[in-house]
């Protein structure tokens, strides 16, 4: 088990594109080990494995990293309660994927533990626990959450601005205190699984959001267009991706890669279009190209 996941880093570390600030520095001496997996997860102490410099000739045809102008567009959903497999997929498919989320499934079976993992390796993770309670408990959770090094941290906009007020500043109290950034606040608009809200739901919340001072939202590609007139310097998070012609599951209001990125979306938010397909390296390079191309 060693041999493998040891093989999974340095593959993908190898491909590293040269100055990635998201990549830390190898030290020859680290080497991932899974006997030292704790929560599950995969030890890694402050760098990633040990590669060689130059990949074996025999060694398969390796995938090309995105451009960073692509790869930090897209975070990768780690949706599974088993913290292995979502080091194996995220590690498998870092040359397409900056930021990974860290959900309900995966932080109730692992904690704090997956966001530190993760950003260990590198990663930029964003933490999609949508807070929703009474301002007093929000603000409190928020607090522990601010300290554990995750970039984004999502609160539902449902429960209103004084709760939202108290989960931003939670957040910075918690970063100030461990010293750390605080994570961007996220207002989840409307879920993208619910075609039924009426039309005014979305910009109302959009405008909750900004006045409790969030730094971004949740929402469906297409409600990007109130966003950009609402609150155009809020960062915009798509969630619901799917590519043309595929599964939707449970997601009714979701949009192509392309479509979100030319509607004005800052992170597309991939999940089961990666994760369950037959390919996931296939699938991933095939999103991260369209993306390009919506870019150009
Ligand atoms: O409105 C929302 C907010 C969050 N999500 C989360 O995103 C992923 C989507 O996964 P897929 O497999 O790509 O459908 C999932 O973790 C949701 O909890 C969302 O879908 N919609």
């Amino acid at each position: 088990m060693r041999g493998a996941i040891t093989t999974e880093v340095t593959q993908a570390m190898n491909e590293q594109p040269p100055n990635n600030p998201l990549v830390p520095d190898v030290d020859e001496d680290l080497v991932v080990d899974l006997t030292d997996a704790h929560q599950g997860g995969v030890s890694v102490p402050t760098g990633v494995a040990a590669q060689p410099s130059t990949a074996p000739e025999d060694s398969p045809q390796e995938p090309h990293w995105a451009p960073p102008s692509v790869r930090n567009r897209m975070c990768l959903v780690l949706d599974t309660d088993d913290m292995v497999q979502a080091e194996r997929s995220a590690l498998a498919l870092m040359p397409y994927f900056g930021v990974v989320k860290v959900g309900l499934e995966l932080f109730s079976a692992t904690g704090p533990n997956a966001i530190a993992n993760l950003t260990d390796f590198g990663f930029d993770v964003f933490c999609d626990l949508k807070l929703h309670d009474i301002p007093t408990t929000v603000g409190r959770a928020a607090r522990v959450l601010g300290g554990l090094g995750a970039t984004f941290l999502t609160l539902h906009a449902h429960g209103g601005v004084d709760m939202m007020r108290a989960g931003v500043e939670g957040l910075a109290e918690g970063a100030a205190n461990a010293g750390q950034t605080a994570p961007k606040a996220l207002a989840v608009t409307v879920l993208t699984s619910d075609d039924t809200a009426l039309d005014h739901v979305a910009p109302e919340r959009m405008r909750w959001a900004m006045e409790a001072g969030c730094g971004g939202l949740v929402l469906a590609a297409s409600d990007l267009h109130d966003a950009f007139t609402l609150a155009p310097r809020m960062t915009r998070v798509v969630p619901g991706i799917r590519q043309a012609g595929t599964e939707t599951h449970d997601q009714a209001r979701a949009a192509t890669p392309g479509d979100a990125i030319r509607a004005g979306a800052d992170l597309l938010v991939i999940g089961r279009a990666v994760t369950h397909a037959d390919d996931p390296e296939a699938a991933a390079a095939s999103i991260a190209d369209e993306v390009s191309r919506a870019l150009a």
